[in-house]
């Protein structure tokens, strides 16, 4: 398994990290445009190989693409972070032109990969990376819902008092401040709804709190988070290259699912060796579907501001 990581920055390095870590690829290619940056990632992180015991063979390049070629799974991370105070969406017009190039120049030298892609504001930009390459809908994969809902598990716990491996629960929607939905309703703590455990107060604070973690962390930050975006697109490699089937909320291109079509949102599906195997159509209630609505609105108005 050869994984292209696009940007060695803060979240490139991360991912590329947890992957050799868990020791599931051969190699794992780093590629950036800043001169000699990745290749100095990748070096500092194959001198980790001995004490962390991996044998996945990091190499880093400086825009030289035949060095991707024959990947199977790609990661897009280049692109500008959000600085305190910015949304997601204002990054639009410097991370679109980035985005395109970079999943076009991919594609040229690895036509069978799957495209994961990170950059903000995702849910367009997975939606970009489809119109830029034709790519069937199998092979796109947006990531945002694996790493929100790993911060909704982590203000369940924290409300509950409970270890976060006894938790479970999922976001769907766009990847905004506004547009995800963690569903409380359906997160348990070992199987019993955590509507036993917590009030409906409460439960709203932990839902709050998901919706504005990416936000919270680039306040405390000064620049936006790594750890956990690098482990969810860690997770979601893994579960392609091991073909686990394992279910993680990805964004994807809908095409009637949830009564959305030509949009690519945050709704469940199952990873595998084909990347997006089946895109689960959970039953919402009137709330949840309203709120998913509202959220297309909003993912659909920033895609409106792309140029083909
Ligand atoms: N989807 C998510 O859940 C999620 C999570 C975290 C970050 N992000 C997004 O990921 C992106 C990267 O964040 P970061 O913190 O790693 O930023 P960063 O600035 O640390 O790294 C970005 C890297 O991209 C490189 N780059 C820029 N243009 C390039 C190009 N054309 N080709 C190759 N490399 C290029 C830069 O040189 C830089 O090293 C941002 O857009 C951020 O908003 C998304
Ligand atoms: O918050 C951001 O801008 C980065 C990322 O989307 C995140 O949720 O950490």
């Amino acid at each position: 398994m050869k994984v292209t990581v696009v940007g060695a920055g803060a979240v490139g390095a991360s991912c590329a990290e947890y992957i050799a870590i868990k020791n599931f690829a051969s190699e794992v290619v780093l590629l950036d445009i800043k001169e000699g940056f990745a290749e100095g990632k990748a070096m500092d992180l194959m001198q980790t190989a001995s004490l962390n015991g991996f044998d996945t063979k990091i190499t880093g390049v400086t825009g030289d693409y035949s060095q991707t070629a024959g990947s199977d799974v790609c990661v897009i991370t280049s692109g500008i972070p959000r600085k305190p105070g910015m949304t997601r969406e204002e990054l639009i017009g410097i991370n679109a032109g980035i985005v395109k190039n970079v999943s076009t120049s991919l594609l040229e030298h690895s036509p069978n990969m799957i495209l994961i892609v990170v950059s903000n504001p995702m849910d367009t930009m997975t939606y970009l990376a489809h119109k830029a390459t034709g790519l069937p809908k199998n092979r796109i994969i947006g990531m945002g819902g694996a790493l929100d809902s790993a911060r909704f598990k982590y203000r369940l716990a924290e409300a509950l008092g409970a270890p976060i491996s006894d938790v479970d629960g999922m976001v769907i929607g766009g990847h905004s401040d506004t547009g995800m939905f963690p569903l409380t309703r359906l997160a348990t703590r070992n199987s019993v709804p955590v509507s036993e455990f917590l009030s409906e107060e409460r439960l709203n604070q932990v839902k709050e709190d998901t919706k504005v973690g990416g936000a919270t962390l680039t306040k405390l930050l000064g620049t936006s988070a790594w750890y956990a975006p690098g482990a969810a697109v860690s997770g979601m490699v893994q579960a392609i290259a091991c073909d686990t089937k394992k279910i993680f909320p990805c964004s994807t291109l809908l095409d009637g699912e949830y009564g959305l079509t030509d949009i690519c949102l945050g709704v469940p599906v199952v990873l595998g060796k084909d990347g997006i195997e089946k895109i689960v159509d959970i039953t919402l209630n009137e709330e949840e579907k309203a709120h998913l609505a509202a959220s297309a609105e909003g993912v659909k108005k920033t895609n409106g501001l792309l140029e083909f």
